[in-house]
């Protein structure tokens, strides 16, 4: 059966006149690499400290692992995290920087530390202190931070944030391997959808302070997938034609009026004869398929509109 490591149940969480996160319901369940994508100011860090008891809900409930309220501390003990910019000791070496943070958590045995630099491939750092490192480096070491109690749910703040494409690459790689080989949970947050393209399974999309949309990657998969766009001066009369004499109703009509029609896409011909003699305008027809930044750009635009 799957189980549910993190479900967030109706919350709302206000500062003063700001509504960082307004009725967001969502869960996360076990084995999940769950990306969680929004605009900066969406309320991604704002749940995030929720989820990590860094701050309490205005209104609604979380629960982790299946419990809630006065059992959510002891739950907390079985999460990794990284959130905002880790604080590591710049003057240490990442050995150091470990056993610092070994030693302040209470976590008995040195060897944790060589496993978790072997896990993030830090393991020749060596003598380099952390000032020396790169940004990939770093945020491997926060990594490695996060790793130090072997958690069963990491949760990481825009850990992909500012890195360089060899690095985006390299984080992928890893977080995949700990979710396939060690079985962990992800939740990542990032305010680019593409990043984490073949990383996450699922999705939840925040907008201002609302859950859009949850939705697995195949969904999005077959979202953005090819299609007829179509625009033409009579939306309404183009969708019931397409309805009534193509026999589809496998089309969306997109914020900007476009149609984006799946099915004929090989067939372009046959649309635009009908539309032709209904007296339809053509302006566009031609096959495209909606990147996913285009399939965020709309769904966070559809809801501007509404
Ligand atoms: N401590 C706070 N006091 C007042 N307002 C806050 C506080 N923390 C966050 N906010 C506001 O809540 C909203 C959501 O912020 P949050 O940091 O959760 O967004 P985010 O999606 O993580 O964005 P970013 O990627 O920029 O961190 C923003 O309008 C922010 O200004």
């Amino acid at each position: 059966m799957n189980t549910t490591v993190f479900e967030a149940i109706n919350i709302t969480k206000k500062y003063r006149n700001t509504l960082a996160l307004n009725q967001v319901s969502m869960s996360v369940m076990q084995g999940d690499i769950y990306g969680f994508i929004g605009e900066n100011g969406a309320g991604k860090t704002t749940m995030i400290r929720l989820l990590t008891g860094l701050a309490e809900p205005t209104t609604g409930n979380i629960a982790l692992f299946g419990k809630s309220d006065k059992k959510l501390a002891k739950q907390r003990e079985r999460i990794g995290c990284i959130i905002e910019s880790p604080s590591l000791y710049l003057d240490m070496t990442a050995h150091e920087n470990l056993e610092v943070q070994r030693l302040q958590r209470g976590i008995p045995g040195k060897v944790c530390i060589d496993n978790a630099l072997e896990l993030v491939n830090l393991r020749d750092a060596g003598k380099k202190k952390a000032k020396d490192f790169s940004l990939g480096m770093r945020q491997r070491l926060a990594l490695a931070i996060a790793l130090l109690g072997n958690p069963e749910f990491l949760v990481l703040d825009e850990p992909i944030n500012g890195l360089d494409p060899t690095g985006i690459i390299e984080l992928r790689n890893l977080l995949k391997r700990l979710n396939e080989e060690r079985g962990i949970t992800i939740l990542i947050s990032s305010h680019i959808l593409s990043e984490l393209h073949q990383l996450a399974n699922r999705y939840g999309i925040l907008h201002e302070g609302k859950l859009l949309q949850e939705i697995t990657a195949a969904e999005l998969e077959q979202r953005c997938k090819k299609h007829l766009l179509l625009q033409v001066n009579d939306v309404a009369t183009t969708s019931a034609l397409l309805e009534s004499e193509l026999n589809t109703s496998n089309f969306s009509v997109m914020p900007d009026k476009s149609i984006h029609l799946y099915d004929y896409v090989e067939n372009a011909g046959k649309v635009s004869a009908l539309l032709s003699a209904n007296n339809i305008i053509i302006y566009q027809l031609a096959q495209s398929g909606d990147s996913l930044e285009t399939y965020y750009t709309n769904l966070i635009g559809g809801c501007k509109n509404d």
